[in-house]
């Protein structure tokens, strides 16, 4: 099978667990070019300017919602891990700059050159969207690095990806890339397989009118909104190597833990979303394009082969 191409069992397999694991869709190369520019990335934040905002997802109902989160739907922006920052002087770092980012985005693959070849210029990629048929006409979004540092690398909570990426009907779906070996001890992503054929986007996460950020119920969806997913049976953890992308869709509910091991697991992720008619990309979501950078067509400007 050529590289890029998914075979109907994989796609069968996405539909029933609501994840697959592609090993080595990335090669050797690309997962250099990827970790090696993330690294750089993160050389290039400069400290005087930075507002050293934090990111943390530890209280989903409390995301940071400041202007510099909200700007970086079209930015390159970084964030700190929270425990990175010195507690009685947050302009101070207490790990070195180098191990205090939690994420990069959220622009990644329209604005930097690199993750733009891996990803939109990417014609394995493209063929592995044709073939899954998910997407008619595939917009990506969201496209960001996630260091998970040692030690200080925090969680991330029980959640789907539709929440955050709400379209009405729902059509966000993953691309999760181990740049890094991906462990149970490092935070290697668990999923509870099924769940997306589950009521499980009840909320969403929108841009609040106060301007800070927040989930809004979605009228006559709660039918599971107080399910404790952690308690659900049948949880799988997918240890990952260097270069296996992970498909997500935007129903599952999956997690992953806090980095307890002195090692990083730095991963490259976007979504795509449904961009053809009849698919409403929702105006209160977090992430809002600027004018000036549409969300750009996996497959050209909505011509699909
Ligand atoms: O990388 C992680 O630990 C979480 C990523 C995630 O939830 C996602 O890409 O949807
Ligand atoms: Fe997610």
């Amino acid at each position: 099978m050529a590289a890029g191409r998914l075979d109907p069992a994989q796609r069968e397999a996405f539909l029933k667990n609501g994840y697959l694991v592609i090993p080595g869709f990335f090669n050797k190369d690309a997962v250099e070019a990827m970790l090696t520019r993330a690294k750089q990335l993160i050389e290039e934040v400069d400290l005087e300017t930075h507002p050293m905002t934090a990111f943390t997802t530890a209280e989903q109902g409390r995301h940071i919602g400041d202007q510099y989160f909200l700007d970086s739907s079209s930015r390159i922006s970084a964030f700190f891990e929270p425990s990175a920052l010195d507690p009685a002087n947050p302009k101070k770092l207490v790990v070195p700059k180098q191990q205090s980012i939690n994420k990069i985005g959220h622009a990644l693959c329209q604005l930097d050159p690199v993750f733009k070849e891996q990803t939109l210029a990417n014609k394995g990629l493209q063929d592995l969207a044709r073939d899954l048929a998910v997407h008619k006409d595939p917009l990506v979004l969201q496209s960001m690095i996630i260091c998970k540092q040692p030690r200080i690398g925090g969680k991330v909570p029980i959640h789907n990806d539709s929440t955050f990426l709400y379209t009405n009907p729902p059509s966000a779906v993953g691309f999760w890339i181990a740049l890094e070996p991906c462990t149970a001890e490092n935070g290697a992503l668990s999923f509870l397989p099924g769940s997306h054929k589950r009521k499980t986007i009840t909320k969403r996460f929108v841009r609040l009118p106060d301007g800070g950020t927040g989930f809004l119920d979605i009228p006559g969806a709660q039918d599971e909104a107080d399910t404790d997913w952690e308690k659900e049976p049948g949880w799988k953890q997918e240890c990952c190597g260097a270069g296996d992308l992970v498909i997500i869709h935007g129903g599952v509910q999956h997690q992953s833990p806090h980095n307890l091991s002195d090692k990083t697991r730095f991963i490259y992720t976007f979504h795509m979303i449904e961009g053809a008619e009849g698919f409403e990309y929702d105006h209160q979501n977090w992430l809002q394009p600027s004018a000036d950078l549409p969300l750009p067509h996996l497959l050209g400007h909505g011509q699909v082969a």
